[in-house]
Formats: C-alpha cells, sequence, structure tokens
C-alpha cells in the first residue's frame, strides 16, 4: 500500500492496528483485521498492521525483564497510539497491565479462544517422572505444577512459542506448559495436551484478545466496538478485577477464569498460591453480570482468598485490609 506502488484495487486505509511482532502476536493481530474487515465490508487492504517492538521482546533476560516492570509488552503500544502512528493496539490480553493510561480503553475483547494450558512431553500431569525439569517462567504454571508435584524442579524457561518448544527439544526441560490458545494460532493443534481447569487453572484473561484505542477517538471506537464479544468481553473484564483486587499481574502466582451463564450470571473461580506452591487456596462466587462493575463482589472474593492463605503466600500480593 504504498504510493508508488498503486494497484487498480488499491483500499483505502480505514484503520492502522499496531501489533508486536511475534508469529503469535501477528496471528492475533491477523484475526482481528479479519474479524474487522468481515464487520465493516471492507477489503484486506482497509485494515493496515503496523508491527512495533515490545520492550519485552528485547529482553531475554528475567532480572531485566523485572525491572521494566508489568507495562513490558505494552509501553510501546500505548506511545504509537498516544503520538497518533496507530488508530489501536492489539494485545493479547493475558500479558496487559491491570492499571492502564487512563486516556486510553479497551473497545473490544474477540470471542475467547480455548483458555486451558497445554502439557508437553507428557501425556499427563501424573505421568511426569519423577524429579522432572518444568521449563517454564510463569509463577503460576510453577506454583501451581509444583503444588501438584512438588517432586519436580522448575526451570527458567524465556522466549517465544518456538523457542520454548527448541529448549524443550533440546532437553533443557522434560515438560513445558504453553497456552492452548497460542498454540492453536500457531497451528500447532496436535502439540501436548490440553489440561482440564479442575486440575490446572489458567491465567487471568489467557486467551483473549483485546483492542485498545485513544479514550476519544470516538470513530475507532465505534469501529471496534462492531467486533466486541461482549460474553468474553464480561469474563476478561470479571478476571482482570480480581487481579486488580489482589494487586496482582502476569508476574503472581494467581490463577482465575469466569465464565458467564446465558442466564447473566458470572462464575468465577480462582487459585493463589505461594511462589513454591506449597499453600493452595482455592474459591468460587457467583454474581450477576454487569459490565460496568464487576468490582463489588470481586474485591469480597479477593479479601476471602487472602483470609485463608498462608502469610507467605499473602507477602506475594499487595496490602489488602
Ligand atoms: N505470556 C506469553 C503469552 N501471552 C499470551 C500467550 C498466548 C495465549 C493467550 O492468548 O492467552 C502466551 C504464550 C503462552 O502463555 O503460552
Amino acid at each position: 500500500m504504498t504510493e508508488n506502488n498503486p494497484t487498480p484495487s488499491s483500499t483505502a486505509i480505514q484503520l492502522r492496528l499496531g501489533t508486536r511482532q511475534s508469529p503469535l502476536a501477528m496471528a492475533q493481530a491477523e484475526e482481528a483485521r479479519r474479524r474487522l474487515c468481515a464487520a465493516h465490508g471492507w477489503e484486506e487492504g482497509a485494515v493496515e498492521l503496523v508491527p512495533v517492538v515490545a520492550s519485552g521482546d528485547k529482553i531475554q533476560d528475567r532480572a531485566l525483564a523485572e525491572i521494566g516492570g508489568k507495562a513490558l509488552w505494552t509501553r510501546e503500544l500505548d506511545i504509537w497510539l498516544d503520538e497518533g502512528r496507530i488508530d489501536a493496539a492489539v494485545h493479547s490480553m493475558k500479558d496487559v497491565e491491570t492499571i492502564r493510561p487512563p486516556r486510553l480503553v479497551i473497545a473490544a475483547i474477540l470471542p475467547r479462544a480455548d483458555r486451558r494450558d497445554v502439557l508437553v512431553g507428557a501425556s499427563s500431569i501424573a505421568a511426569i517422572p519423577h524429579g522432572a525439569k518444568i521449563g517454564t517462567s510463569a509463577p503460576r504454571r510453577a506454583a501451581q505444577m509444583l503444588n501438584l508435584r512438588p517432586d519436580c524442579e522448575v526451570v527458567l524457561f524465556r522466549g517465544n512459542v518456538a523457542t520454548r518448544l527448541a529448549k524443550l527439544a533440546a532437553g533443557e526441560a522434560d515438560v513445558t506448559l504453553l497456552a492452548a490458545a497460542g498454540l492453536e494460532r500457531l497451528g500447532e493443534t496436535d502439540t501436548g495436551a490440553a489440561l482440564d481447569l479442575d486440575e490446572f487453572l489458567s491465567a487471568p484473561a489467557q486467551g483473549a484478545i483485546g483492542l485498545e484505542c485513544r479514550a476519544d477517538d470516538t470513530r475507532t471506537l465505534k469501529l471496534l466496538s462492531a467486533i466486541d464479544h461482549e460474553t468474553s468481553h464480561t469474563e476478561i473484564l470479571t478476571e482482570r478485577a480480581l487481579l486488580s483486587a489482589l494487586e496482582g499481574s502476569c508476574h503472581s502466582p494467581i490463577a482465575a477464569s469466569a465464565v458467564k451463564n446465558i442466564d447473566g450470571r458470572v462464575n468465577l473461580r480462582a487459585v493463589i498460591f505461594s511462589p513454591d506452591g506449597s499453600d493452595r487456596v482455592a474459591g468460587e462466587v457467583a454474581f450477576a453480570a454487569s459490565l460496568s462493575d464487576p468490582v463489588g463482589p470481586v474485591a469480597d472474593f479477593a479479601a476471602d482468598l487472602l483470609k485463608r492463605a498462608k502469610p507467605a503466600t499473602r507477602a506475594v500480593f499487595g496490602q489488602m485490609q
């Protein structure tokens, strides 16, 4: 779509979507583009995908990643939105911190994909050999796995999906855990065994793609709202409300899964862990769905989880009264 390469059918660009550059992020952006074009009757060229390098993609080292804080994946996209270089940003909602710049708004959540984790390297958790090495850098996966299999050892595994699968193949770990949604989007559907949520609970917002834009950009807000999936949106807001009430992030040992039922009620279940997996506190709550404010019942639920947790677990989370 450059000026010196005109084509007879060249389409005017209607929307510029910023995305991270990893293969998974690009697959997510393609899905957003497909849905936008279908909803508005546009040709593919009407939505331009603009790849930006996110800070998190440049950092392979955990210590550096921690200095970068929670905004690792979103900061560059935020800046590009502010500068008007893109109209909207495509995010994997699992990686989006709960506190966002007030001038930005999550305008659409796409229909959620499979939220489960997939175990790669063994057919089930029980089938993992005694003392095996579990490759993961996610505190939730590490703590949950150590809770179920305290005989195992966690080794740090960073990088994108392909990198982690390559590390596994190279023998750096015996098993790893990946999101089913990510594997699906990369066409890796034959890889590993999906874990039942009753056995291994997923991360807040896992499997959900969100689109964010400037809060004052009414044109983009309207275009994006056409592809919003209300049920998924409610589930994601609920899970993020819990994460926020626990003052957690994607670096916290928190699992949560909300399901919105056809009767309009939301079921939320969650588990918090101590980092070593020795403490596990699970709970479940149901309440009437309200897109605008899942916060009240969720805050009480979060307080109850923390009350039942051991001091070592509570210390991982924010200060709660
Ligand atoms: N933290 C990395 C990340 N962020 C989002 C996904 C894909 C799954 C999703 O869309 O939630 C992944 C890969 C993984 O966890 O295996």
